[in-house]
């Protein structure tokens, strides 16, 4: 059964273009898996889509033919199959037996094949398939990390090029986002306290952000913490940007702060809590319709509006004045190249065409937070990718084209006293092998 759950997602993810952790759990309701069952599933699924690159080299070589090739239902059940076979504990025996029988059900008359195609596959174990497969790293280290680790070229080139060329560094980060990612609650200032939160759960304060708890096990599930609006689930280093912007030194008023790309909500939670500690109010502007909803949902109780509209109406919108606000987030819409451990089926969907559009509308929105923000106050741009195009490039680009005088502000002393691996400044790009967190970039500017 969790095997037929795996199965089901993966083939809707690449049927259908689903997101895997929107049907993943429908599926699991309708086959009515709980417990390991479910675990075991889920654990197929994600493990599958993540190391998919390479699943699909080792089936090339066993099939004899291009994957590509392969009927697509026969396909998917051999990918789960040399899943099993590759990176889990599950018996070889257990492993070919049970996808062909998966087969026997999706793909009428593939058994014979699936049989010996697996038996090739387990004839060796991954580090030999990778040694056989992959270029030698000496002449070609992206594409061996690329196969080795499972992640197109254009990623693996674009995280060397972000680690400042350190390929020994980039393969960490790489096997960091095969992982199973951490579930991170942020304890909402005013409402809890993080390690109090910690004991009521049964998690563990987190390394950095004051408001950080690690959850044991991985799911949420049903905390009334969260029922009761006191916490929310955050990444930590998305606690870390946006704690950062409301901690920067600030002379004169301090009391509208405004968040241009809010939905679906989480750093408009946290900075709304603050706000509301400090007197301030917050603006949070987002373009999606559904998105604004659940900005709304987010932030209930908390000195929040909410604006559907788009965020570079600013100074045509009464509601978004130029000069209007001392602290002003843009959480750019990205490639999400920093958040690959949560979306596993993102790294394959990327394109590198998809840059263009996206840092255009990074710098116009960023520009709209420079005409946003008062004459002094500080804007923090901050992107869930590492990808240097979306970050240095479009930061540099848009505070030079923008026509309003800005200065960097150093990032770092804004990030908790003693946080190791934050570079030479002033912008910080945090990391999942480095700080256990997804790959957030930050930069903070103040208007002149
Ligand atoms: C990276 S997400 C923001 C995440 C959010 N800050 C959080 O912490 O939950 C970027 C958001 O910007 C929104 N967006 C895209 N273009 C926009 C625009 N022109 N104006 C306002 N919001 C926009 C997207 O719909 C998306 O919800």
């Amino acid at each position: 059964m969790p095997r037929q759950a795996a199965y089901e997602a993966v083939a809707a993810v690449h049927r259908d273009d689903a997101y895997a952790n929107l049907v993943l759990p429908a599926i699991l309701r309708d086959l009515r898996l709980h417990g390991r069952d479910a675990a075991f599933a889920t654990e197929l699924t994600y493990g599958t889509l993540r190391v998919l690159g390479t699943l699909d080299a080792i089936l090339t070589t066993a099939a004899g033919r291009d994957v590509q090739r392969i009927d697509p239902p026969v396909r998917d059940a051999l990918r789960i199959g040399a899943y099993q076979l590759l990176y889990t504990r599950v018996p070889a025996h257990a492993a070919v037996s049970s996808t062909v029988d998966l087969v026997r059900s999706v793909g009428q008359g593939a058994t014979g094949f699936a049989n010996a195609v697996l038996r090739e596959v387990a004839g060796k174990d991954l580090d030999t398939w990778v040694t056989q497969l992959a270029p030698p790293m000496e002449t070609d280290p992206v594409g061996h990390l690329a196969l080795a680790y499972s992640h197109p070229e254009w990623i693996v080139r674009a995280f060397a090029e972000a680690l400042g060329g350190d390929l020994a560094e980039t393969g960490r980060l790489l096997i960091e986002d095969n992982e199973r990612p951490p579930v991170h609650l942020c304890a909402r200032p005013g409402r809890a306290d993080a390690v109090d939160l910690a004991d009521e759960v049964g998690g563990a304060p987190g390394a950095f952000s004051p408001y950080a708890v690690y959850l044991p096990g991985g799911a949420p599930g049903e905390l009334a913490a969260l029922a009761d609006g006191r916490a929310h689930v955050q990444d930590e280093g998305s606690q870390l940007v946006a704690n950062a912007l409301a901690v920067a030194p600030l002379d004169g008023a301090d009391a509208r702060w405004l968040d241009l790309c809010a939905g679906p909500g989480g750093k408009a939670g946290l900075l709304g809590a603050l706000a509301a500690q400090r007197g301030a109010s917050l603006t949070a502007v987002e373009v999606a319709e559904h998105r604004a909803r659940l900005v709304e949902q987010a932030v209930r109780g908390l000195p929040v509006t909410v604006l559907h509209t788009d965020g570079r109406t600013v100074g045509a919108d009464r509601d978004l004045p130029e000069g209007g606000f001392d602290r002003v987030l843009v959480d750019a819409p990205c490639t999400g190249l920093g958040s690959l451990r949560r979306r596993p089926e993102s790294r394959w969907r990327r394109q590198p065409s998809d840059l263009p559009p996206l840092t255009r509308l990074q710098r116009e929105l960023l520009t709209a937070a420079l005409r946003a923000v008062r004459p002094g106050g500080v804007v923090a741009y901050v992107t869930c990718s590492p990808h240097t195009v979306e970050t240095h490039v479009t930061v540099t680009e848009a505070a030079r084209r923008s026509g309003v005088p800005v200065d960097f502000v150093d990032a770092r002393p804004l990030l908790p006293a003693g946080m190791p691996g934050l570079g030479d400044g002033p912008t910080v790009q945090l990391w999942p092998h480095r700080h256990g967190t997804d790959a957030m970039f930050l930069a903070v500017l103040r208007r002149g």
